[in-house]
């Protein structure tokens, strides 16, 4: 009699996406849900705001019911109406300490609410998926302690899991120097409570570089709406005053970078793809993507809020500095794989500390399908070779999942790991592909 093995519990068993491949020119108009960047943003100030807020066209999706999780457990009120509303209602006696915060794999969480909870009046402890134990943290636990908090780390130095010590509603805060060569978000988690600090806050970037841009001048303008003063008329320096934080409504504009796969697809396929409800002016750093999708191929017109780009399946390699909206290189790096001639994308050293180590991880999977990509200082060189199907790792991140998406519409072939990784930031993302590739309005 032959033993048989014990079969593995079926719950761990994740079939892989077989990506399609595109059945020829596309017409399709896909309304992407609302952004990440502000919905956690919304969120934060809504949680330090004088009254009850609202939020439309909120995004909902993990790291985003992570933030409301987290708000949750330090007092505040977050509800989610029938209509997809959101209604925040900020804590009456100020942070509950006590309490943990599950980051997941959100930078977004993890580097916004430290300086949140230095506001608690007890301890709140962070932690979140193995891989955010790799993110970094160390000078957002640095720029806490140089304004008088405890914070004990549990787990290597600069990194998830660690507690902070809230020192409550009198939280003088300060001056800080903060090298924020590795995440943008080490500003922007600062500043965002920074007006709730008795003293408010001066900050002073020291590093080399200062990537994404765009999301600091996001966190700014957020600030300012919510009738904060912020002074940034000196360049790596931001001064912001105490002061109450007005709560009221705001509606959140579609997250742009999540649109980049869709409107990526029509180079790739041809015909074209509509975005509605693209704004005239944002700070978000999907702003570039226009510009970027013409110098690859295509035609991209903004007419009555609806962003229309139409390909041609002809794809051209660009020389692009993508430091300003390093979240769009997974998927242009995909996109690059597919043209005829060479990429290269530099200023995006700091993506080795994204949900994984981007560089590395893209270079891998672009040369399991056939590609030639090589990984320099900052960013990657892509040479379009022969193409071939392969198992398309996605290391729990949703962008490398959108990525095999896009090389997926010409290779057969493609199959995506863990496709529902990118419930991240966009849990329909199948349904919109798959829609989307039907020719359909979705
Ligand atoms: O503030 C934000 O909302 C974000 C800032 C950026 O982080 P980095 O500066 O770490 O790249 C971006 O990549 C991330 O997706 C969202
Ligand atoms: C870098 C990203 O996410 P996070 O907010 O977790 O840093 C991203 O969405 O590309």
């Amino acid at each position: 009699m032959t033993a048989t093995p014990p079969a593995a519990p079926a719950a761990t068993v994740v079939p892989d996406w077989d990506a399609p491949t595109a059945p020829g020119p596309l017409a399709a108009q896909v309304e992407v849900p609302g952004s990440k960047s502000l919905t956690n943003r919304y969120l934060v100030l809504a949680a330090l705001a004088d009254r009850p807020s609202r939020l439309r066209g909120a995004l909902r999706s993990r790291d985003t019911d992570l933030m409301a999780a987290a708000l949750r457990a330090l007092g505040t009120g977050v509800d989610v109406g029938a209509d997809g509303t959101w209604t925040v209602t900020p804590p009456a006696d100020g942070f509950r300490g006590g309490v943990s915060v599950d980051c997941g794999l959100a930078g977004t969480v993890m580097r916004f609410l430290p300086a949140v909870a230095a506001l608690a009046d007890g301890p709140v402890r962070f932690d979140g998926d193995p891989q955010a134990r790799l993110r970094p943290m160390g000078p957002v636990l640095a720029a806490l302690r140089a304004t008088g908090v405890r914070v004990d780390e549990h787990g290597e130095p600069g990194r998830l899991p660690f507690t902070v010590h809230g020192r409550g509603p009198g939280f003088a805060g300060g001056s800080v120097d903060v090298d924020a060569s590795a995440s943008s978000q080490f500003v922007s988690g600062l500043l965002l409570a920074a007006p709730r600090f008795t003293g408010g806050l001066t900050l002073r970037h020291t590093g080399p570089t200062l990537p994404s841009l765009p999301h600091i001048e996001m966190t700014v303008a957020v600030l300012r709406d919510a009738g904060v003063a912020v002074d940034d008329s000196r360049p790596a320096i931001w001064v912001v005053s105490p002061g109450p934080v007005t709560g009221g409504d705001v509606r959140v504009e579609p997250d742009l970078s999540n649109a980049a796969p869709f409107l990526c697809a029509a180079l790739v396929a041809g015909g074209s793809v509509a975005v509605p409800g693209w704004p005239a002016t944002t700070t978000q750093p999907g702003a570039l993507l226009p510009g970027i999708l013409e110098r690859m191929g295509g035609r991209t017109v903004l007419d009555a809020g609806v962003l229309t780009v139409t390909g041609t399946g002809a794809v051209h390699g660009v020389d692009l500095d993508l430091s300003a909206a390093g979240e769009l290189a997974p998927t242009i790096a995909a996109l690059a794989v597919l043209t005829d001639s060479p990429t290269r994308l530099r200023g995006i050293a700091h993506l080795r500390g994204h949900e994984t180590d981007r560089l590395t991880a893209l270079a891998a999977e672009l040369t399991r399908v056939g590609g030639r990509a090589e990984q320099t200082a900052d960013g990657l060189v892509i040479t379009p070779q022969p193409l071939h199907g392969a198992r398309w790792r996605t290391y729990a991140d949703h962008r490398m999942a959108t990525g095999g998406a896009v090389v997926g519409l010409r290779v057969p072939g493609v199959q995506v790991e863990d496709v529902a990784t990118t419930a991240k930031t966009l849990p329909g993302f199948v349904d919109l592909w798959t829609g989307m590739l039907a020719g359909r309005t979705v």
